[in-house]
């Protein structure tokens, strides 16, 4: 699960989809606790899975930076190059990036070199309205350059079907669902209504 930006709905569509597939969600990196609870809790309390579906982060950072910023600021030293996947009781494994696909891990490791480097194919989560079509194109070229496999992307915001009908087309990539905006603070009803809603894991292959 990568995204177009930091606080763009990695989380929330990440809920989603691991209550819809009922597989297993990991957030490798983790920045901004002394701000918040954290992408891991919040998996917790909207899906309602039990434990064995989310894992803990590989690393917890307390700055709200980019991972190589914070984990500079405190003495921590991260190992992406060193990072495999763990082995899973639920499939399957939803990862969730930090921030978009440029963020750095460390000097000479970004986000999607790390994507690149597991194997993993993503989908995108982007805005749905004004601004979608250049960050969200730079993000799929980004992607197809390195030759990663992007399964579909999922808007997320007020409706904008013509938004997703261009990015279909000139991205070359599927819309795989519309999360609107939807009212107050999104809860574990919501989540179980647009779970309901996305398509099998097994239909985007
Ligand atoms: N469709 C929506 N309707 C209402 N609130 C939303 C919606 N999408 C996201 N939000 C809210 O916006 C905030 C950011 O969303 P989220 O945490 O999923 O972003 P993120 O991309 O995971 O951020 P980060 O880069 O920090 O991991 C959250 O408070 C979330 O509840
Ligand atoms: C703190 C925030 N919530 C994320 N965990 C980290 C976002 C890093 C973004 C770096 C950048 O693109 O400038
Ligand atoms: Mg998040």
């Amino acid at each position: 699960m990568t995204g177009t930006d930091t606080g763009i709905g990695k989380t929330l569509t990440s809920a989603i989809l691991t209550k819809s597939w009922q597989g297993t969600y990991w957030k490798p990196f983790q920045t901004g606790l002394a701000e918040e609870a954290g992408d891991t809790p919040t998996i917790g309390h909207l899906t309602g899975l039990s434990a064995d579906h989310i894992l803990p982060p590989t690393y917890a950072l307390q700055a709200p930076l980019s991972p190589a910023a914070a984990s500079a600021l405190e003495g921590v030293t991260l190992e992406p190059e060193h990072i495999t996947l763990p082995q899973t009781t639920h499939s399957p494994l939803i990862v969730e990036g930090a921030g978009g696909l440029m963020v750095p891990l460390t000097d000479n490791m970004l986000m999607i070199d790390l994507i690149a480097r597991l194997g993993l194919p993503v989908i995108l989560v982007t805005r749905s309205g004004l601004g979608t079509l250049n960050h969200t194109l730079l993000s799929l070229e980004a992607l197809y350059q390195r030759g990663i496999p992007v399964l579909g992307f999922i808007t997320n915001g007020p409706e904008s079907p013509e938004n997703s009908q261009t990015l279909e087309k000139l991205g070359q990539c599927r819309a795989l669902h519309h999360i609107p905006l939807l009212p107050g603070t999104p809860g574990p009803d919501d989540i179980s209504q647009i779970a309901a809603q996305i398509p099998s894991w097994d239909s985007l292959w």
